[in-house]
């Protein structure tokens, strides 16, 4: 622990070079079968350490220090290895995105038989009478799952109330990120607590976008935290975020390839608890996974160390490469994310 007991990336695990990093590294480029976050293409960079493959994938738009914690938690993965599990089963959501009511139905059937299901909810250009309908579909088809949405920080504090209000009667385990901020989500906390509005509150980007991935437990403003493992710099720094916050956690995936997907079940795989299913079952949103047996949840769970590490299938590498102009620009990012690594793990 440092002394703001935020845990410090890699806690002096040796950093490779760039070169030794990208040496075998390859981009892949995974199409989607529905829009999310914006896109129906997720691009990562696959890299080839001692310990097995490694993913780095910032999201295209994070700049070098937030991506550095993600370059942490990729040479974590490809060049240490992850601590012991202390459970093997992990139960996962599915997650349907911002969809239609119509096809609510297809995107649950690609994640078969799960316990939980999350609605990701506020997409711009949607309004609450949408996100009702389609969580309500999702009760209808899932009576007995349990429920939890995801607004990704989109709602006003307003809105917000008045959509958890809407929502809470179909049994919501959880509200992730409805509003932007800890003291807004502290205040929201305290305005569904006045109104008898029983919804529990997870930090998300409150947690894994702040500087302090702390500052939300400390503030008392959130139940739960969701906890991602290439945002937070890998397994073993999120274990110690975990451990710090005091808060029951979800993991939840960056969408990543069944290659990063590894790294969130070893997180899963090592708290020493998890009540709650993880949203580790996005594989299903592609329509092609590099692995050679993909991490798709089966019977509503994963498996830690099942198969081993995922190893990406060479025909799937061939088919999903990301074009010269994207392998060098993932390169040129991986330096940049390196030069704040190395400074700030110093
Ligand atoms: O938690 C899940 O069920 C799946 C992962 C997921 O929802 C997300 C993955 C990556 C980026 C985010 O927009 C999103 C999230 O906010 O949790
Ligand atoms: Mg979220």
């Amino acid at each position: 622990m440092t002394e703001t007991g935020i845990p410090p990336l890699l806690d002096g695990l040796r950093i490779p070079e760039p070169d030794e990093l990208l040496d075998g590294a390859v981009v892949v480029a995974q199409p989607m079968h529905t829009r999310f976050r914006g896109t129906t293409v997720r691009e990562a960079m696959l890299l080839r350490g001692p310990a097995g493959w490694a993913e780095f994938s910032p999201f295209p738009d994070y700049g070098p220090a937030e991506s550095a914690r993600w370059l942490a938690a990729a040479v974590e993965a490809g060049w240490h290895g992850w601590p012991s599990p202390v459970r093997d089963r992990i139960p996962v959501n599915a997650t349907v995105p911002a969809v239609e009511v119509a096809d609510v139905g297809r995107v649950l059937d690609s994640f078969g038989e799960v316990p939980a299901v999350k609605v990701k909810v506020g997409e711009a250009g949607q309004d609450v009478g949408q996100d009702v309908a389609r969580v309500a579909e999702v009760r209808r088809l899932r009576p007995a799952a349990a429920l939890r949405i995801d607004a990704n920080q989109a709602w006003d504090h307003d809105t917000a109330v008045d959509a958890l209000r809407r929502l809470a009667g179909y049994g919501l385990e959880y509200a992730e990120q409805p509003v932007a901020g800890i003291d807004g989500l502290a205040r929201l906390r305290e305005a569904l607590a006045a109104a008898g509005t029983d919804v529990r509150i997870a930090a998300d980007e409150s947690v894994r976008r702040e500087t302090d991935p702390l500052a939300v437990a400390r503030a008392g403003a959130a139940d739960l935290v969701v906890v991602k493992v290439q945002p937070l710099g890998g397994v073993r720094r999120a274990l110690g975020i975990v451990e710090a916050a005091g808060l029951d956690a979800v993991v939840s995936s960056a969408l990543d390839t069944s290659v990063g997907i590894a790294a969130g079940v070893a997180l899963a795989a090592s708290l020493p608890r998890l009540p709650h299913a993880c949203g580790l079952g996005t594989v299903a949103l592609f329509t092609e996974d590099v692995a050679q047996r993909p991490l798709r949840p089966r019977a509503g769970h994963l498996t830690a160390g099942d198969d081993g590490r995922p190893v990406p299938d060479t025909g799937a590498l061939a088919r999903l490469r990301a074009g010269e102009d994207r392998q060098r620009w993932w390169r040129q990012r991986l330096r940049a994310a390196w030069a704040e690594l190395s400074v700030t793990a110093d």
